[in-house]
């Protein structure tokens, strides 16, 4: 149980007068149904709906004052604290109110590559010694073991209470992600960063963001507003929107390191392929390496490299920091070796975006002497200018494409598919994915490479508001074993 803060401590550059700020709060919360007896509610307007419709319910639930937009015009039976941004402020009131967070916090923007990225970070700082930890897609992994979350940038109370409860179990070093949700709704607003991550940008969440512009513009806020001036931005250097990102971190006067082909810091001087490895020369100021690196996929060389530089931008030499890059393990669900039969190949990768599936179908190619096959869908409640984008990726990169369902969500999915099939002439359609998968795996010719695309490490499959069990994984295990062949 948190102890109760006095609301002035939570709030104290608004200088409350003397008895309200002597108020104890029990907790925090932006939603009504969570609040309980002592609580702040924080009432915000949101996406679907406004936070201020449930003051009521939320001070019946017991609420001892509300924090709300000055312009929203709120009004309760109990204190109304008004504000000029109340999602900021409510950031820096979880902070406040869960106070620990670890010595060290490095947070990963992008479209791709963010759990990867904060996955290798991890590992290299563990490597270097620390007590490190990652946040995000997939969950909290620390060094006692993973626990599963549901969001990438989980809301700032749920992220504060985690912070203070990984630096009270003794982590020093937190990797995590920085969605564009979480940027712009500024979940991320208490955290104190020392180093900030861009991977790549392409089409993400077009549902959400009204324009290009917006989404980059949310991304930009973790260098141009979230990195304080001590901090260390780490670029990879290969898109071309990597220069919105220099330049932001320039004009914020930190610490600059570019990695990539183009980069600085960390020249990939070359690649070359070794089995289901990678062989990378690497130029730094102190030299060249060459390194060995443990996992297949050509963007997984880049997102390792991202991992070197936020290690370095954090204090890691770097000779250490390369070092661990020959040690890495692969993220669950991210180009994810499966297994083999009748001379075919899977993998199980998390591509849910075109660009995504664009990459990892170029980065399996190689691999294919055969065909690349392709078994994927798209999300419901979801940006619907990706489908045929999608399909177009799939088309123009595999040789055989079959369309089912991802996450229909509240969706019909024969429709969900139809957009994708649009873009996709030629494709099959088998919309049962535990049957998509079967009906491919089962048709594996020597020399194919078969790519389950979409859903990555999820343990389930939302169906209108219910999550059924499924895994890729599993479902490709269990085909592998079984001796069916196609008709
Ligand atoms: C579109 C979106 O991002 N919504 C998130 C946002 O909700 P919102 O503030 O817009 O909420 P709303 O439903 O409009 O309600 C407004 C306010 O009324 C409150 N309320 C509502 C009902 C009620 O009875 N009482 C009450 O107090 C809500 O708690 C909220 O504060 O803030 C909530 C709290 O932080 C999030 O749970 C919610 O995530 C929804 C569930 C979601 O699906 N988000 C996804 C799209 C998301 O955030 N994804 C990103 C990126 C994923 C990636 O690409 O990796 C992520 O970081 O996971
Ligand atoms: N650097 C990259 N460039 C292009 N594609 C990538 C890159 N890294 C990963 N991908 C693709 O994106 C998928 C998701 O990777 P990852 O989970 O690391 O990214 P993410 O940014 O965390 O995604 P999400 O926003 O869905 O959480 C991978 O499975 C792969 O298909
Ligand atoms: N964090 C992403 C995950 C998408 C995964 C994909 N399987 C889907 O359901 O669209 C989102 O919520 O948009
Ligand atoms: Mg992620």
């Amino acid at each position: 149980m948190t102890e109760p803060r006095a609301l002035g401590d939570l709030l104290p550059a608004l200088g409350l007068e003397a008895d309200l700020a002597a108020t104890p709060i029990l907790g925090v919360s932006a939603d009504s149904r969570a609040v309980k007896p002592g609580f702040l509610f924080a009432a915000l307007a949101g996406a679907k709906t406004d936070g201020k419709r449930f003051v009521g319910a939320a001070v019946a639930n017991g609420a001892a004052a509300v924090l709300a937009d000055a312009d929203a015009g709120v009004e309760a039976d109990v204190p109304v604290i008004p504000v000029t941004d109340a999602r900021a402020t409510l950031a820096r009131v979880a902070a406040r109110f869960h106070p620990r967070q670890p010595e060290i916090v490095a947070a990963v923007t992008g479209t791709s590559g963010k759990s990867s990225v904060v996955t290798f970070l991890r590992q290299i700082w563990a490597a270097a010694g620390h007590q490190a930890a990652s946040l995000g897609t997939l969950g909290v992994t620390k060094p006692s073991g993973a626990t599963y979350g549901s969001l990438t940038t989980p809301d700032p109370v749920a992220l504060h209470a985690t912070l203070d409860a990984l630096t009270g179990e003794g982590v020093t070093h937190l990797a995590m992600e920085a969605s564009s949700h979480g940027l712009d709704q500024k979940r991320l607003d208490g955290v104190n960063l020392n180093a900030a991550g861009f991977t790549n940008l392409s089409r993400d969440h077009m549902d959400y963001h009204p324009t290009v512009a917006h989404y980059r513009d949310a991304k930009l806020r973790l260098f141009s507003e979230l990195l304080p001036t001590g901090g260390a931005a780490v670029v990879c250097v290969d898109g071309a929107d990597s220069a919105w990102f220099c330049e932001a971190a320039k004009a914020r006067g930190v610490r600059l390191i570019t990695v990539g082909f183009g980069g600085e810091t960390l020249k990939l001087a070359s690649v070359a392929r070794d089995g289901m490895a990678q062989i990378l020369d690497i130029e730094h100021e102190g030299g060249r390496r060459t390194i060995r690196l443990p996992l297949a996929g050509d963007f997984q060389a880049a997102n390792a490299l991202t991992a070197a530089g936020l290690a370095i931008g954090t204090g890691v030499p770097t000779e250490v920091a390369l070092d661990a890059l020959e040690t890495l393990e692969g993220v669950p669900g991210r180009v994810d070796f499966v297994g083999e039969r009748n001379g075919g190949a899977v993998f199980v990768d998390y591509a849910h975006k075109p660009d995504a599936l664009a990459s990892v179908l170029a980065a399996l190619r190689p691999f294919a002497k055969g065909r690349l096959i392709v078994v994927f869908g798209a999300g419901g409640d979801r940006d619907a200018g990706k489908r045929p984008l999608m399909g177009e990726a799939a088309a123009a990169g595999a040789d055989v494409v079959i369309v089912t369902d991802d996450n229909p969500r509240s969706e019909d999915p024969a429709a969900i598919r139809a957009a994708i099939l649009a873009a996709a002439p030629g494709a099959r359609e088998i919309g049962d994915r535990g049957l998509a998968i079967r009906t491919a795996v089962s048709g594996l010719q020597p020399g194919d490479v078969l790519l389950v695309a979409g859903k990555g490490h999820e343990t389930g499959q939302i169906v209108g508001d219910r999550t059924l069990p499924f895994s890729d994984h599993e479902v490709v295990r269990d085909a592998l074993q079984s001796g069916e062949t196609a008709a």
